[in-house]
């Protein structure tokens, strides 16, 4: 597998950034071995189910130069690094409550020469500041996770859709959006951008502060 796939259907990347996701595939064999964040599995499908998919909120989103993105329970680095890469002049904060994971994505965006990312190893809850998105994949479920970051949001909105939440899930999420009981939401399904059978059932899911 190869980052031919993030080319395609991000045309027009720098020479810079195409350097950076090309790195990506050896950067997370050498940290995965050491400290697991991508199934063994996964790994062979890393700019597919990984890469690719965390640049699904780009499709919806296309941060500005100067606005401030928190991505919450980031793992080893999902969605926030693939994003940081394409959107050099936006600011990404990647929180997790595990120090190791924080400690892979510290190492990985130091050796992918990434300069707008910073990492903090802590629950969101307690994360100050305000943002004008709140990104996030596989973390938890959509009612449970708002409380956690109301009021981290910046309240001047310059973008295509006001500030708020990028969500990546997948598969039915009626039942999830109606028990959230939150306002406007958005599904942007991700097959409407990628060709790939894996983006079938995936969806980011906006919704704007409130
Ligand atoms: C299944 S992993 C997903 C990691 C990454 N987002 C991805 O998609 O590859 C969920 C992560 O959320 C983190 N997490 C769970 N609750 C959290 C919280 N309240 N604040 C920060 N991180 C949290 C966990 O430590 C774990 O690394």
């Amino acid at each position: 597998m190869t980052s031919d796939i993030i080319y395609h259907y991000f045309p027009g990347l720098s020479t810079a950034q195409k350097e950076q996701f090309d790195k990506l595939e050896e950067l997370y064999i050498l940290w995965n071995a050491q400290i697991n964040v991508i199934s063994r599995k996964d790994i062979e499908s890393l700019y597919l189910r990984h890469v690719l998919h965390s640049l699904g909120i780009a499709k919806v989103m296309p941060f500005l130069p100067g606005e401030k993105v928190l991505d919450v329970g980031t793992g080893g680095g999902f969605p926030g690094i693939p994003l940081a890469i394409l959107f050099p002049e936006t600011t990404f904060h990647l929180v997790d409550s595990i120090g190791k994971k924080i400690k892979v994505v510290n190492e990985i965006s130091k050796a992918a020469g990434l300069t707008n990312i910073k990492a903090s190893h802590a629950r969101a809850e307690q994360i100050d500041g305000k943002f004008h998105f709140i990104v996030s994949r596989a973390v938890t479920r959509l009612g449970d996770f708002y409380p956690w970051i109301r009021g981290k949001f910046e309240t001047k909105s310059g973008n295509v859709l006001p500030n708020g939440v990028l969500y990546l899930k997948g598969g039915d999420l009626e039942e999830e959006i109606k028990e959230s009981r939150l306002k406007q939401v958005k599904l942007f399904s991700l097959s409407s951008y990628f060709s790939e059978d894996f983006f079938e059932t995936k969806f980011v899911v906006y919704f704007p502060a409130q």
